[in-house]
């Protein structure tokens, strides 16, 4: 378990952060995906769950407890930045967090491009809540390789106790296993004290088999969490690819008993898929993964929809779509 260190920011860990390992190939080569039992099995999921009132609101709070709220907008300003890191501090409105119990609900974290953090990180001032950065020449990562290690620096001086950085699709693409554990590793050696998050681009590397070996060669390189997406590809996190990396999350912890943090992020905008997704993460990982520590939902807009079902559940009335934008 980690909690916040309300003086930094960074995350304090009192079981031991992912170390890596060294690259064990021969384990990342039997790594396959069957994609016909894993879109089966995909398929199943959001029909086979049906959460109704007391239970629905509770998963729907623990939902907002590990959202990471994103802003990644060429037009990002301060201002905008205020107002979310206010949504991240105050969620819901306060008559309702009173009426479910929950006055001190937060999200899991603020999450914000390098030139954002310093403002994120002064507005969020005492509130225990990390701020994330992207890193590496996101979305891309195809700038220098000296200037993305230079900029996860940045940034944690800057206050980022999160980084989450991009991997190189191509290393991926031609099978350069070694490639990519030797960036995964420089990038996490630059994080320091703060944790780590791959971005493996689900959407550019081609096949399942890729995601399950990029997946586990992050993990061996040290990540802290694997994440799915940045956002910005046009295929985002599906069920599918969560299938396989949560999967490959449980084969890394049978094999060393530590436990990797797992963050789908992109087009996630509905409560009802927020629930699948924890249902999904309970299922194949058990309830340890559902907390801010192990589990995150990389969203901009899946706040707002979620304070909504949690209005209705508490007043039994729908307040309009537009009270919620800043989400
Ligand atoms: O990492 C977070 C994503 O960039 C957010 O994607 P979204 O705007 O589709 O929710």
């Amino acid at each position: 378990m980690q909690t916040a260190n309300r003086a930094t920011h960074l995350p304090q860990t009192v079981e031991p952060r992912n170390p890596g390992m060294p690259l064990d190939l021969d384990w990342v080569m039997r790594a396959n995906a069957n994609r016909s039992a894993i879109e089966r099995r995909a398929a199943q999921l959001p029909a086979r769950r049906s959460v109704k009132k007391d239970h629905q609101a509770a998963w729907l709070a623990r939902a907002i407890s590990c959202i990471d709220l994103t802003t990644l907008a060429g037009d990002d300003t301060e201002g905008r930045v205020r107002r979310l890191c206010a949504k991240a501090r105050q969620p819901v409105r306060a008559d309702i967090l009173e009426a479910l119990g929950l006055p001190d609900l937060t999200v899991g974290a603020v999450c914000v491009y390098h030139d954002m953090i310093a403002p994120a990180v002064r507005f969020l001032d005492g509130s225990g809540i990390p701020v994330a950065a992207v890193s590496t020449g996101f979305p891309a990562g195809l700038s220098p390789f000296h200037l993305r290690v230079a900029e996860i620096g940045e940034s944690v001086a800057a206050g980022a106790a999160e980084i989450d950085i991009v991997i190189s699709r191509r290393h991926v693409l031609t099978g350069n296993w070694q490639a990519l554990y030797d960036e995964m590793r420089a990038f996490r050696e630059a994080c320091g004290p703060a944790h780590v998050k791959a971005i493996l681009a689900t959407g550019e590397l081609g096949t399942l088999q890729n995601v399950a070996r990029a997946s586990l060669v992050a993990m061996m390189a040290g990540a802290d969490f694997i994440k799915t997406s940045t956002g910005k590809e046009s295929v985002n996190a599906t069920l599918p690819v969560s299938l396989v990396m949560i999967r490959a999350i449980r084969d890394y912890h049978e094999a060393t008993g530590i436990r990797i943090g797992y963050k789908p992020a992109g087009g996630i905008s509905k409560a009802k898929d927020a629930i699948t997704y924890l249902a999904l993460i309970k299922e194949e990982l058990g309830r340890d993964w559902l907390s801010p520590h192990l589990f995150r939902f990389g969203a901009s807009s899946l706040l707002g929809d979620i304070e909504r079902q949690l209005e209705h559940h508490v007043t039994g009335a729908y307040s309009a779509s537009w009270r919620h934008a800043m989400a």
